[in-house]
């Protein structure tokens, strides 16, 4: 079998937002293939905070077991949080179902969350060891529906400022130009994980680099979080350009002409995306934050919606390998 269900961005693409049923109950939430858990704004959360969102009440899904005891607790790379206590249910994605899915109640989120109003919960697409239900992680909806789907495969096709696709065991040639360019995925820590050593500022051939972190393929991540030495070696590019620490990153005059910039994927594959397509907001007042931010020193690069918005991206749980396509 294979499903697809529309990516719809919220504003300047920062997330992006799917239809899931849930025990007969409709959501819209997050695919976040940076995360392993999947959970749902409840009917247990203060009215406080669930008021704007969509709510799963389990006493009205029939098909509801609840996990007696089981809790979650998660935390995001922007230091957003959720927890709350577990059972199992239909989900279906596409029409894809999986029958008897751990799905994850929150009863507290933090209040990126709470303001987040067209997100109801997430999918969490990562690999189970990260998943953070105890007394027992639980599998992806991606690994339970895996073995029934026609290939082990999900694609993401996201869009800049247009609502793209996720596709569940299909790779639909419409969405795509030219060959899949893949590399080998390392999942021990949880994520799609694969060395990143080389890039370009401006094009040319790419600079090699020893010490790149290696990358992650992240979809709940908006922007291109890379290490901080081609960071600052970007901007240097960029005319009146500044590190602006009440934003929080590089901002520019939007009147600036950015260089394209290339990354790495695996050994054998450089993308590259223009310059046009690396602003990530205009702050309102004549100057924009930039798509390509620092990680901060964290031994990882994070290539978010701002990469993949410009490709055709496949996550092969089969062959544990990721690819990128031009569209
Ligand atoms: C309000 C809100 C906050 C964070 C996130 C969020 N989702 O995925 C991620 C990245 C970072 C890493 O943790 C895993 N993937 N961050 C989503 C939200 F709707």
């Amino acid at each position: 079998e294979s499903g697809k269900v529309t990516a719809s961005p919220e504003k300047n693409d920062s997330e992006y937002l799917s239809p899931v049923t849930i025990g007969g109950q409709a959501l819209t939430l997050d695919f976040d293939t940076g995360s392993a858990d999947l959970w749902v704004f409840s009917s247990s959360l203060p009215a406080a905070d669930s008021s704007g969102h969509t709510t799963f009440d389990p006493s009205k899904s029939s098909t509801w077991q609840a996990y007696q005891g089981a809790t979650w607790q998660i935390s995001y790379g922007d230091g957003s949080a959720a927890d709350g206590t577990v059972g199992f249910d239909a989900v279906t994605i596409g029409g894809v179902t999986v029958s008897k899915q751990a799905v994850e109640l929150a009863t507290g989120v933090s209040g990126s969350f709470v303001q987040d109003t067209q997100n109801d919960g997430l999918v969490g697409l990562g690999f189970s060891t990260i998943n953070t239900v105890q007394p027992q992680p639980q599998k992806t909806f991606f690994e339970n529906v895996m073995p029934s789907l026609a290939l082990p495969v999900f694609t993401a096709n996201l869009d800049k400022d247009a609502s793209g696709t996720y596709t569940f065991g299909a790779i639909d040639s419409t969405q795509y130009t030219g060959d899949i360019h893949y590399t080998p995925v390392d999942s021990s820590n949880g994520f799609w994980e694969f060395p990143s050593s080389s890039y370009t500022i401006a094009g040319g051939s790419p600079t090699p680099c020893t010490t790149c972190s290696p990358a992650i393929a992240d979809t709940g991540t908006s922007l291109m979080l890379i290490d901080d030495d081609i960071v600052t070696a970007y901007y240097a590019q960029v005319s009146g350009s500044s590190l602006d620490q009440s934003q929080g990153g590089y901002i520019y005059p939007c009147s600036a002409t950015l260089p394209s910039f290339g990354v790495a994927i695996g050994a054998d594959y450089t993308a590259t995306i223009p310059g046009s397509a690396l602003t990530f907001a205009e702050l309102g007042d004549g100057t924009c934050f930039g798509g390509v931010q620092s990680n901060q020193g964290q031994g990882i690069q994070i290539y978010g919606d701002v990469l993949l918005r410009n490709f055709f991206a496949v996550f092969d749980g089969g062959a544990k390998r990721f690819g990128v396509a031009t569209k």
